[in-house]
Formats: C-alpha cells, structure tokens, sequence
C-alpha cells in the first residue's frame, strides 16, 4: 500500500542527488495512536537531532525507515527535507531493528551493561535490510555523489555501496560508542560488520577512544597496516593496491545557536516559571531528560536521590527531581523489564518521600517538543546526565546551550562522549554511588560564583564546536571540497590557543605550498616576511621547537628557508634529518646506489621527451617535476614515467605530489619523519602544518591533542584548514602571541 506523505510533492529520485543521507530513523516517525489512528510525529533521539539542521542547509535527500512496518510511502518533501522512505515488513522490524540492532548490536556496543542476544537468522535480517538500505540510496545518487550513512544498523551499507556504485564518496559516522576488541570480538559477524564499514572513504567516531577501538579491531581481525587515523585497505578493484580509510573521531554538536533562540523567547521563559510554581517552587529542581534506555543510567541516579532523601542530606520540601523518561524500543524485553524496574522504583520513592505539597520524583513517561524541553532546562538548577555509556548524549549540550543566563549546574557521567569536551561540569562515575551522591549536594550546594564560572566555560566550548561546525569537519574531510574561510578561523584560533598551553610544543612546517608560495622554479621559492619572524619569536624560547619538514632535499630546504638557527630540518621526507647533534648523511648501500643510477636514467630520458619537464636530484631518490606542463600533459608524462621504473627497476617508493612524482630507493614518508621529530625533542603536543598528499602522512602520525592545518583544497584528513602560505603566516602570528600569553598566565600564577 502506498500511502501519501505529509505535505507531500511527487519526487523524481533516479540519480538526482549530489548528496545523501542514509539513517535508519528519518526524522518524522508514522505512528498508530491509541485508538489505531496513525499520525506523523517527530522521531525520538539525539540523530535526528543533529542531522535536521544539516540537512535543511544541503539540498539532498535523506533515505530512511518511517518508523512502521508493513506500509510503503512514496518519496515525499518533509519541511524542506527531500524524504526517500525505505520500508521493512514486521518481521523485519523484530529481527533487524528490535533484534540485530537493539538487542544484539546495541547492548555489545555499550560494553554490554545488558547481555546481548545473537541469533542467525537475526543476522540475516540485518543484511537484507542493509542491501534494501544500500539499493535506495544507490538509486537515487547522481554520479560522483557524496553518500553520508549513519549508525550502528547500517553498517554493512558503505562495502555493499562500493562494490554497486564506485563512482560514490561515501562516509560513515558511528552515534554508539565503539567497544574495546575484548567486548566486539564476541560478535559472531565481527569480520563482516567491519568489512561493510571499511567500505567508507570515511569512518568517524564520537570520541577518539571508539576510532582507536576500531583500527585495534582491524588490525586484530584483517592484519591490515594503520598509521594513525589512517588504514591501508587492499582495494578489492585493483590487485595489488591499497584504499586509504580514514578512521577518527568528529564529535557530534547540536544546533546552539537555535537552541539559544527558543531559550530566550519570553513565552519560554514565562513556561519555565510556570513549571517551578507547578512544582511547588522548590529551592532546587533537579532534571533528567533520557530515551527510556538502560544505558542512560536512570536507575542509578534514582538510588542515589533517594538515599539522599533517606539520609536527610536532601528533603523534598527543597528539592525535585524531574525526570523525564521518553518511551523507546518498547517491544524489546530489556526495555519493557526497565520500565516496571523504574516505574516501582518512582512508586516506592514517592511513597516513601512525598508530602500532600511536595513530590520527591515528577516521573514522565512521553516524549516533549523541543520548545517544552528548553523550559525544562530553563527551570532545572541541576541538569543529571548519569548515563553508564553514550555515544555523546545531546541533552548536555543542550542545557549549557540554553543557559544563557550562565547559571545551573551539569553533573555528567565521564562515560559519556560529551564529558570529553564538557571538562567543566561536576564529572561522575555513576557506578559509584556514594561519588554520586556527594557529587549531587555539591551541585545543590554550588556557589554562585563557581556555577557562572563553570557555565561560561562549558558554553565557550558548545559554542566552538556546533552542529554546522561537526558536519563541515565531516565533510571536508571525506570531500576535501568546503569553503575555507579566509585568515584563521575561530575553531582554528581556540585550538591554538589550547595547544599554546603545552609544556614543550613542537611547530613542524612543511615548505613548498605552506610557508612559501608555489613558484615555477623551486629555487625561488621564499617564505614571507611575516611567517619568518613569526617563526623567528616561536624559536627563539626554550619551550618550542620549530621543525621544517618538506620533500626537498636537505641541501636545497637551508637554502631556500634559511631557518633560525636551532631550526630541526627534515628533507627527502624525510630520509635526510637534521637533527641537534647536526646532520644525519645516508650512506647508500650498493644496491641502493645501482637502482638510483638506473632510475635516473629512465628519469631522464622520460623528461627529455617533454618541453617544460624536468628532473631533480635528492640522497636517495629522484623527482620528476611537471609544474610547468598542462595538466593532461602532466600526468601522461607521470604515467608514462610510472610504467617504465615499475618494469625496469626493482624496490622504489613511488610518491605523487603536486605535479611532482618522487622515486625513492630508501622508504621513509613525512609521518615517520615526524614521529622521529617529536621523540628528538620530547615535545608534549605537536602542531602541523602542510599543504600537500605527501603531508597527509604527517597528519596521520598526530595524536588526537595535536593540530593538524591543511593549506588549501584537497581530502584531507587534517582537522583545520587555512586558504594560503598568507594565511600561514596568519597562523603562526596566532600561535606566537598565544604562547606569549601562556606563558605569562603561567609566570602570574606561580
Ligand atoms: O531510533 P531509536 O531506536 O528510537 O533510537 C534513537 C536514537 O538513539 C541513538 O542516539 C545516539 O545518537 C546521538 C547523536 O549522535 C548520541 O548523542 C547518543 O549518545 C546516541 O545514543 C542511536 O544511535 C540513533 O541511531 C537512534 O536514532
Ligand atoms: O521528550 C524528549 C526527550 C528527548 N528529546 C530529545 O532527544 C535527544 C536525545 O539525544 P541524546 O543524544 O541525549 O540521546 P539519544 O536518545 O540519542 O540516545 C535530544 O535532542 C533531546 O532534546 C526530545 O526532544 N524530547
């Protein structure tokens, strides 16, 4: 049956979209009502509230689940959403959404706080639904598309993806945490679920811990080599070749700018009194907002408010707790036995607790719109986030969005993925139920001056990273294609600013393309005056080191950069180093000798059949520059000189620039340069910058608190991005004044 969409337009969707979105949950749900009417209402949980504002801002179309079975829908628009709804039968609905993805994968993915359940035929359910997944959203891409799909239920989309459409960019996020190897590896399918996910050019993660899990599990599981948030995935359409995945995390924000909006509406703020008054006005309201879901830790908070009670540390005639419990996943066991567990649990507590005037929990089992949820943030002094794993948990950011009067408190579990970047709430282990508790009064206890300090800390940092901030970061990573805003951005600028805080940082630059702009003839190539005395003050103190790390070979980078002495230099990326104790020389084995003298030959005699292309001489390689040629010209030379080396010479690194292909006979690559650097100087965080492939090594060898800039356009894996070598200068300008400043606060305070 097909049954016509709300606000419903007749969609083409044959190959129409540059840009897809594929979730299980769309973000309106077809509901039967309790009298067996069926209504459109919103979806539950934090996806959809992420992935709303993104996609209103992208003209795509998001493929997605209506939330019921057995019923078919035609494409439909959904406020501005171009929706292209996937159905499921009712046996699909029990044995991939309430089986496969609830109860097998949901419970194993949040280090299984509930025993999961592994059934086959579950299994099979899982892949019939991905394919089904997989087939709408390859119908309705248009050649070259970006395919953005999302969660733990569709992670067999990417590899089913790859092998119909290869044209496709295809990116993955995970919304679940990624559990250690000892906790997946109990997962029957283990081997094919991260197969299906390496089928992703990107696959991000909320926090760096769940892409560490990962890339061990890869390693454990298929042998494959990762090189920090890289692995080398052999391509199954090309014998002998290698993918590059990208594996890392992109925390997940939401819309704050939106949600400071409604908080500010007066009518929001009028509905925000009225709840207090409603409730008695107590002293203290204390709020839980959670999906009904055993990993949200409600038990938990509930024992500890009610021996609070119990041991008159707290008394219902100063504090409420509200909780709000949303229904979800009803018709699973563990969800159903969580709701009688609490809701006798709120029985007992109020029986024991209440007065005729005061009520010690206001339990509600329902799902609110938005505009209710911010006068509840509104109205709560203290906002309980006691979840025993999430993936994120939106609702804390929420509250600190909504809290521009800078006042509440958040208490939030540490194993959540938002305590990450909420370091300035009260942080708990939930397990501990004493910790809780003292954790509990202390907010209630919180002075003003520590709840402003800690709030306007806490919204500073929801404020740097927003929903549009996640989703471009996404973005450009798998595409490389964003806009980069000129000088240096203001997520760039707090980053900056953080790492300026380290004890010995080191500043590693790559050359051609970062600090000097790209010139016809190399030996032209100049930094500008401004990146060079910036360069000149970041040197110049004990407690940084300036690396310049390029493809040049050493003897050509001191020339060029002539750097400010103390200066680490690493050429021929990275073969050549140019330490402290001086300079590293290569003694060429013979064999390594034999293959350079061959290599230059063919080089050579490549290059003479081309105007315009020319040959440079490095240690322990070649390269064969094309700068000058057409682009068309280019390559073909490239190619042509790829071929002749891959037949003729045994054992060479081959390495693609910016029209520029690099032979080596000794393999070392900018990464490894890197990693040697920061041993050498012992530095407590790096930054990098760099514009080119070959600086993607480099990238991958930083540490989740180090600064990767990419300069310019291109994929990238690096976090941050600036325009130009102008930009550059910019950048370390920044960096310089920054460190001034820290070290200033420092000598202040001691
Ligand atoms: O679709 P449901 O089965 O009703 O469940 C609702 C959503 O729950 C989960 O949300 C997660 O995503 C949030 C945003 O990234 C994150 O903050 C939270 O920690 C996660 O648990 C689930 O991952 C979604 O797929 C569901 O739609
Ligand atoms: O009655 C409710 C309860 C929750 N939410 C929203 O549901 C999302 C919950 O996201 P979170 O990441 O905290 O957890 P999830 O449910 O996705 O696990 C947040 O945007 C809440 O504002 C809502 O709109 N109404």
């Amino acid at each position: 049956m097909h049954a016509p969409g709300p606000e419903r337009d007749e969609l083409h969707v044959e190959h129409a979209y540059d840009m897809i979105v594929v979730s299980n949950r769309l973000p309106v749900d077809y509901q039967a009502g309790p009298n067996g009417e069926t209504q459109w209402r919103n979806s539950p949980g934090g996806l959809v509230t992420a992935l709303e504002p993104v996609m209103r801002a992208a003209d795509g179309a998001w493929v997605g689940w209506t939330g019921i079975a057995d019923r078919e829908f035609d494409p439909f628009e959904h406020d501005g959403i171009s929706i292209i709804p996937v159905p499921l039968t009712a046996s699909e609905l029990e044995e991939y959404y309430e089986g496969f993805s609830n109860d097998t994968l949901w419970p194993l993915y949040h280090d299984v706080i509930a025993p999961p359940s592994f059934h086959r035929e579950w299994w099979d359910a899982y892949v019939r639904v991905n394919r089904r997944f997989a087939e709408a959203a390859a119908r309705a891409a248009s050649d070259g598309a970006v395919v953005w799909v999302h969660d733990y239920q569709l992670q067999l989309v990417p590899r089913m993806l790859r092998e119909s459409r290869p044209d496709l960019v295809i990116g993955f996020f995970n919304h679940i945490p990624f559990p250690a190897y000892g906790i997946y590896s109990q997962l029957p399918w283990r081997r094919q679920v991260i197969d299906g996910l390496l089928g992703a050019d990107v696959i991000g993660f909320q926090r760096a811990a769940d892409a560490g899990n990962f890339s061990r599990a890869v390693r454990r599981l298929f042998g494959y080599t990762t090189r920090g948030t890289i692995i080398d995935v052999p391509d199954s359409r090309k014998a002998g070749e290698t993918r590059r995945v990208v594996a890392r995390h992109f925390p997940i924000s939401i819309d704050v700018a939106g949600f400071e909006e409604i908080a500010r509406r007066p009518e929001v703020q009028a509905r925000a009194r009225e709840i207090r008054s409603s409730l008695g006005d107590p002293e203290t309201i204390m709020l839980g907002v959670d999906r009904l879901d055993y990993t949200k830790g409600i038990r938990h908070r509930m024992k500890a408010f009610g021996e609070l009670l119990r041991d008159g540390r707290l008394s219902v005639e100063t504090a409420t707790l509200v909780q709000v419990a949303s229904p979800s996943r009803e018709r699973v066991e563990t969800y159903r036995q969580l709701r009688d567990e609490i809701e006798l649990m709120v029985g007992r507590l109020n029986g024991d607790h209440s007065t005729l005037g005061h009520q010690a929990i206001a339990y509600l089992h329902h799902g609110y719109p938005r505009e209710e949820m911010v006068a509840l943030y509104l109205a709560a002094d203290v906002m309980l986030v006691t979840a025993l794993r999430d993936g994120m948990n939106l609702v804390a950011k929420e509250y600190v969005a909504c809290r521009f009067d800078d006042d509440g408190v958040l208490l939030l579990s540490e194993f959540t993925g938002a305590s990450d970047e909420l370091r300035q709430a009260v942080l708990v282990n939930p397990h501990d139920i004493e910790g809780l508790k003292d954790a509990m009064v202390e907010a209630v206890r919180m002075p003003k001056r520590e709840r402003t300090r800690r709030m306007r800390a806490l919204r500073k940092r929801v404020r740097e990273n927003d929903v549009a901030n996640w989703s471009a970061t996404f973005l450009e990573t798998l595409t490389g294609a964003g806009i980069i805003q000129p000088g240096v951005s203001d997520p760039l600028r707090t980053a900056l600013g953080r790492i300026a805080e380290t004890e010995l940082l080191l500043v590693a630059l790559d050359f051609d393309g970062t600090l000097a702009p790209l010139v016809d003839r190399p030996e032209d190539a100049r930094a500008p005056e401004r990146a060079r005395s910036a360069i000149q003050r970041l040197a110049e103190t004990d407690d940084t080191r300036v690396a310049i790390v390029s493809g040049r070979a050493l003897a050509s980078l001191g020339e060029v950069a002539s750097p400010p002495e103390g200066t680490l230099l690493s050429g021929s990326h990275g073969v050549e180093l140019q330490l402290d104790a001086g300079e590293v020389t290569i003694d060429l084995r013979d064999s390594e000798f034999a293959r350079l003298q061959r290599l230059a030959e063919i080089l050579e005699d490549v290059a003479a059949g081309s105007d315009g292309a020319w040959v440079e001489r490095k240690p322990a390689g070649l390269a064969l520059h094309t700068r000058q040629l057409s682009s068309t010209a280019g390559t073909a030379l490239q190619q042509a000189a790829r071929q002749r080396v891959e037949w003729e010479v045994q054992g060479i690194t081959v390495r693609a620039g910016k029209s520029v292909l690099e032979f080596s006979v000794r393999s070392s690559d900018k990464g490894e340069s890197l990693t040697r650097l920061r041993q050498h100087v012992g530095a407590s965080a790096v930054i990098y910058v760099g514009d080119d492939v070959t600086d993607e090594d480099a990238f991958a060898a930083l540490y989740a608190e180090d600064v990767g800039v990419k300069v310019g356009q291109g994929k990238s894996i690096a976090t941050y991005r600036v325009r130009s070598p102008e930009d550059v200068a910019t950048l370390l300008e920044v960096l310089a004044d920054a460190r001034d400043s820290a070290r200033e606060a420092v000598a202040h305070w001691s």
